[in-house]
C-alpha cells in the first residue's frame, strides 16, 4: 500500500507509476509509485538493497525500468540514458563522485554539457558562470584546482555545481553525508534548504534518520523492492522509520555494559610516517589498548586515522618513511614491508575505510571475499588439499549471520548494494574472534537494522576479552561505543576522554586542533564558519 503525500508546495514535479526493474532472479523495484512535489526536499529511506539506488539509476536514466511510466513536470517522459534525464532537468550525485581525478574544477563542469541545452561554451564564459553560482549558492571552490588535490566535500561541491551548470530543477543526492565532517554536512544541508526555497526538488537517499528528520520534507519508506510508505515528515518519528525500514523494532542506541579492560593487546609509542610525497601524516602517536576495551579515534577525516589503520593492519603505502615501535600483546611487530597477511594469522582482523578499494576484489564471487586473507587458515587444509567447500560453507555461514542479501555467495561482490558489501567485509573480519579489531568506519552506508547488528557483534567481541580501534568520522558512533575516545587532528593525538565526560562541543574543538583545557574559552570557541574539514590533507 502507497500512501501518497499531499503536495506540500506546488504539483508535482517527479511521478513514477508502476517502475519495475529486475536483475536476473532479484526483483529490485516492484511496481513503484511515487510522487515528489515540486519545492520539496523528499527522503527515501530503507534497507541495503531494498532498491533505493535502482529506482534512482532508473530515474537518472543509467537502468531502464522492465515496465512502468515515468513524468517529470506532469508530462510522460521516456528516460533513454542520462543524457535525456539531464536535459529533462535532472542531476545526481553519486555515492562514489565520477569527476575525472586529473582534470581541473572547470574542465569537469563544462566535461559533458556541451549538449543542445548548452552549445560548447567558451572557457571564459564557464568560468564566469561558475563563479557566479558557487558565489551565489555558497560552494567556494578553485576553478583551476585539480581534483585529485580537493578534499571529499569540496568534491561533492564540484558534483553539485555541475548539476546546477546542467541547469538541474531536480537534485538526487545518494547519500552524501557519508564522507562529509558534521561541519560540512550543515553546509550541504544550508545549501539544499537555500535550493529548495528556489522552487527546485531535492531527493536525497540517506541511512539517518536524524537528517530525514532535520530537513526533509517528506519520506518514502522501501523495503525489499517495494515502496511500502510516503508520509509527512512533521507527522512521522525516527522509530516509526524504523520500524516501517526493517519491518520490527529497532535499537536506535548502543546497550553495553562497563568495559572490564585487562592487559594491554596493543602498544604503539612515537609511531612516525612521512607519505612518498614527504608530508608528515603521523607525527608521534602513543596509543594503548587493552584487553576487552574500544577505543573510538573520532576526527575530521584525512588527519591521519587512515595511516593509522593502514600501518596497523600491515599495509602502509608503499614507500612511505615509518619510525617508532608497535607491539602486539608485548612482541614487537615489524614496521617496515607489507605484512598484512601476517597480522591477520598473527589475531588482528582490518576492516578497512574504503571497501571497495581495499575491503574487497569487486570481480570475486561473494564466498570468495569472505575467505580473502584467512583462505590458508588451518581449517581449510593447505594447498592441494585445501577444501574449497568448507571454504564456501564457512562463507555461507558468515553471509547468514550478517543477514547478506542476496544471500547468495555465487554473486561477484560488484553486484551486492552498498551496505551489503559492508557487511561482507566486516562478517570476514569479526567472525573470526580476532585478538585485536581495526574497524574503519564500520557503518558507513549501512542500514539501522545492520548497525545495530554490527554495533552488538562489536560490543560482544570486547566482551570476550578482545581490544578494539574504531575509527569513524560519525561522533554518534564513537560516542555510543567507545569505552575511550582519542581524538586525532594533523596527525597527532590531540586529547583522550571517556565518553561519560565528552561533550560534542568538546571533542569537535580537538578535532578542530583546539584544546579546550589548554584555551579560554572564547579562543576555544571556532569561529562560526569554522570549517574542521579544511584542516584535513585531502580526500582519502
Ligand atoms: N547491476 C546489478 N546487477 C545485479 N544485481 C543488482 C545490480 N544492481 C543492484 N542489484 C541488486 O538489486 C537490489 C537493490 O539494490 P540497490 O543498490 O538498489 O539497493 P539500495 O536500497 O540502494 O541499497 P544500499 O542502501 O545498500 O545502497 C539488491 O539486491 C542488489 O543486489
Amino acid at each position: 500500500m502507497t500512501a501518497r503525500p499531499e503536495a506540500v508546495k506546488g504539483g508535482p514535479a517527479i511521478e513514477l507509476r508502476g517502475i519495475s526493474k529486475a536483475f536476473g532472479p532479484v526483483q529490485a523495484n516492484k511496481d513503484i509509485d511515487l510522487i515528489v512535489p515540486r519545492g520539496t526536499i523528499h527522503g527515501i529511506i530503507g534497507e541495503n538493497g531494498a532498491g533505493k539506488s535502482t529506482l534512482m539509476s532508473i530515474l537518472y536514466g543509467f537502468y531502464r525500468p522492465d515496465s512502468g511510466e515515468i513524468l517529470i513536470g506532469g508530462k510522460p517522459i521516456a528516460i533513454q540514458d542520462s543524457q535525456t534525464a539531464i536535459r529533462a532537468g535532472i542531476g545526481m550525485v553519486f555515492q562514489h563522485f565520477k569527476l575525472v581525478q586529473n582534470f581541473s574544477v572547470l574542465e569537469n563542469i563544462i566535461l559533458g554539457a556541451e549538449d543542445g541545452r548548452l552549445l560548447r561554451p567558451s572557457l571564459s564564459r564557464a568560468r564566469s558562470e561558475l563563479k557566479r553560482l558557487a558565489s551565489e549558492y555558497e560552494l567556494q571552490v578553485d576553478p583551476d584546482a585539480l581534483i585529485e588535490d580537493l578534499s571529499v566535500g569540496h568534491q561533492q561541491r564540484v558534483e553539485i555545481l555541475k548539476a546546477l551548470y546542467r541547469q538541474a530543477d531536480i537534485l538526487i543526492l545518494d547519500e552524501p553525508t557519508g564522507v562529509l565532517t558534521p561541519a560540512e554536512a550543515d553546509h550541504l544541508f544550508r545549501i539544499l534548504r537555500g535550493l529548495r526555497d528556489e522552487g527546485k526538488t531535492i531527493i536525497l537517499i540517506t541511512h539517518k534518520l536524524r537528517e530525514i528528520m532535520e530537513i526533509t520534507d517528506n519520506v518514502s519508506v522501501m523495503r525489499r523492492g517495494e515502496m511500502v510508505a510516503s508520509v509527512k515528515t512533521a507527522e512521522t518519528s525516527p522509530t516509526e522509520l524504523a520500524e516501517l525500514m526493517v519491518g520490527r523494532k529497532v535499537l536506535l542506541t548502543v546497550d553495553k555494559p562497563p568495559a572490564r579492560a585487562g592487559a594491554p593487546v596493543l602498544e604503539v609509542r612515537g609511531l612516525r610516517m612521512t607519505d612518498t610525497d614527504g608530508i608528515e601524516r603521523l607525527r608521534g602517536i602513543d596509543l594503548d589498548i587493552r584487553a576487552g576495551e574500544i577505543v573510538g579515534i573520532a576526527g575530521v577525516a584525512g588527519n591521519g586515522q587512515t595511516q593509522l589503520l593502514e600501518i596497523l593492519g600491515g599495509y602502509p603505502e608503499p614507500g612511505a618513511k615509518l619510525d617508532g615501535e608497535i607491539r602486539l600483546r608485548g612482541e614487537p611487530l615489524p614496521l617496515t614491508g607489507s605484512d598484512a597477511r601476517a597480522r591477520r594469522h598473527a589475531g588482528i582482523g582490518h576492516v578497512p575505510e574504503d571497501r571497495q578499494v581495499e575491503g574487497l576484489i569487486m570481480d570475486f564471487a561473494a564466498w570468495e571475499n569472505v575467505a580473502f586473507g584467512y583462505h590458508d587458515a588451518p581449517e581449510f587444509g593447505q594447498g592441494m588439499l585445501m577444501d574449497q567447500s568448507a571454504i564456501r560453507a564457512d562463507a555461507i555461514r558468515k553471509m547468514e549471520r550478517f543477514d547478506v542479501r542476496p544471500p547468495n555467495p555465487e554473486l561477484a561482490a560488484k553486484s551486492f548494494s552498498g551496505g551489503n558489501q559492508q557487511k561482507i567485509v566486516v562478517a570476514r573480519e569479526v567472525e573470526r574472534n580476532p585478538d585485536l579489531l581495526l574497524i574503519g568506519q564500520p557503518t558507513r552506508g549501512v542500514d539501522i537494522g545492520a548497525i545495530e547488528f554490527i554495533h552488538k557483534r562489536i560490543v560482544e567481541l570486547r566482551d570476550a576479552g578482545k581490544a578494539v580501534l574504531l575509527v569513524s568520522v560519525e561522533l554518534d558512533e564513537i560516542l555510543a561505543l567507545s569505552d575511550r575516545i582519542a581524538v586525532m587532528f594533523d596527525g597527532r593525538i590531540m586529547g583522550e576522554r571517556l565518553p561519560d565526560e565528552a561533550t560534542t562541543a568538546d571533542l569537535g574543538c580537538l578535532m578542530a586542533g583546539i584544546d579546550p583545557a589548554t584555551t579560554s574559552p572564547e579562543d576555544a570557541l571556532p569561529p562560526a564558519d569554522a570549517h574542521p574539514g579544511s584542516h584535513a590533507r585531502g580526500a582519502e
